[in-house]
């Protein structure tokens, strides 16, 4: 009898401790931040990402240096090519030794480790020289090229050099399109907080219902300088429109929606410049702002949180520039108020 319930006492402890630590740990996991990053292709999201790593973690992994600097190689040759078709197909007319130089370079294949040929370089060096080919640069509304090609164009005799790393500007600037899922972890005022990177295109947007359980905030990005630029994906559609129809579809989503979002407006940067000689009306036809940076901003603005359904939701905002380092420290300040004030809601703080 004694045994028996010494045995039961014991047992007793024990489920007492399992049910203890149970709790912990529910604590801690309703504790820990999750960050969905959502937003069409190219909007800037894998740049907030490797943002965090360099703001709070430490910074690049030699492997993913490696990864870039082989990424921005072959860019380098994809993009030309590029510039050379654009060229063609809008009559840009270069001199009669660069179109040599060009109709050869179209043949040229990349090399398997990322490496470039003095020749190579050599060759982007002088068409880049030409007037009339960097010129095709500034017409790239109307074909597929980053933004951010130029940086490399301009430094390519640092990139091409046999020891050469990339810097964190260069890798900040580099454009992998992202498919399949990115999870990057860390302290945020101490929250444990996850960030969540997935792929923007359309044929990766199916995945991204796996990933919206437990969600603690959206962070929407739609990159505003995209106005004038047609879909990758499809060249019938307008980006932002794209963006925009997105945007509804995700704050309505069953997951989703009743969470709180936060969207970044991004690359300001190209928007500030764009605006001065591209009216938004290409885009909206009811726009009548003209080329003004506020009103054209204000009215993105607009357009966006009208296709928000609210309920007891918050929407928050910020106009970003996702290379800026500093800048983006600012977007995780709000981040951390935002996720404070979710989180004292909830009891959990
Ligand atoms: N000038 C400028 N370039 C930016 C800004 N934000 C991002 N970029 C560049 O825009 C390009 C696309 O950025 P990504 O972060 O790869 O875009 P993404 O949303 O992850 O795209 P997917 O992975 O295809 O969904 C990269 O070349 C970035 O360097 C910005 O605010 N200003
Ligand atoms: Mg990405």
């Amino acid at each position: 009898m004694g045994n028996r319930n010494n045995d039961l006492k014991k047992k007793r402890e024990r489920d007492r401790k399992i049910n203890q630590q149970i709790e912990s740990d529910r604590k801690v996991y309703e504790r820990e931040a999750k960050l969905l990053v959502l937003g069409t292709g190219d909007s800037g999201k894998s740049t907030f990402i490797k943002q965090t790593q360099l703001l709070f973690r430490d910074g690049f992994s030699e492997d993913e240096k490696r990864t870039f600097k082989k990424a921005i190689r072959i860019n380098l040759i994809r993009h030309t090519k590029l510039l050379i078709k654009a060229c063609r197909t809008l009559e840009i007319e270069l001199s009669s030794q660069n179109e040599e130089i060009a109709d050869l370079f179209l043949e040229v294949k990349p090399d398997s480790n990322g490496n470039l040929s003095k020749k190579i370089v050599n060759d982007i060096k002088i068409l880049w020289d030409d007037t009339a080919f960097k010129g095709s640069f500034e017409k790239r509304s109307q074909f597929q090229i980053p933004d951010t090609a130029y940086h490399y164009f301009d430094n390519i005799d640092e990139v091409a050099k046999e020891d050469y790393t990339p810097s964190n500007v260069d890798i900040l600037n580099c454009r992998i399109a992202t498919s399949g899922v990115k999870v990057i972890e860390f302290p945020l005022s101490g929250i444990p907080t996850k960030i969540i990177d997935v792929g923007g295109q359309r044929s990766e947007r199916r995945k991204w219902i796996h990933q919206f359980e437990d969600t603690t905030l959206v962070i929407y990005v739609v990159a505003i300088s995209e106005y004038d630029q047609k879909l990758y994906e499809d060249e019938s559609i307008n980006r932002l429109h794209e963006s925009l129809a997105l945007f509804e579809t995700t704050c309505k989503n069953y997951f989703l929606k009743k969470k709180d979002f936060l969207v970044l407006f991004n690359k300001k940067d190209i928007f500030k410049e764009k605006i001065k000689k591209i009216d938004l009306n290409v885009c909206f036809q009811k726009y009548k702002g003209g080329c003004q940076y506020k009103k054209a901003t204000n009215y993105i603005k607009k357009r966006f949180f009208r296709r928000w359904k609210s309920g007891k939701r918050k929407l928050h905002h910020m106009f970003t520039i996702g290379t800026n380092t500093k800048n983006v420290k600012l977007v995780f300040n709000l981040v951390q108020e935002v996720i404070y004030e979710i989180f004292s809601k909830q009891g959990i703080l």
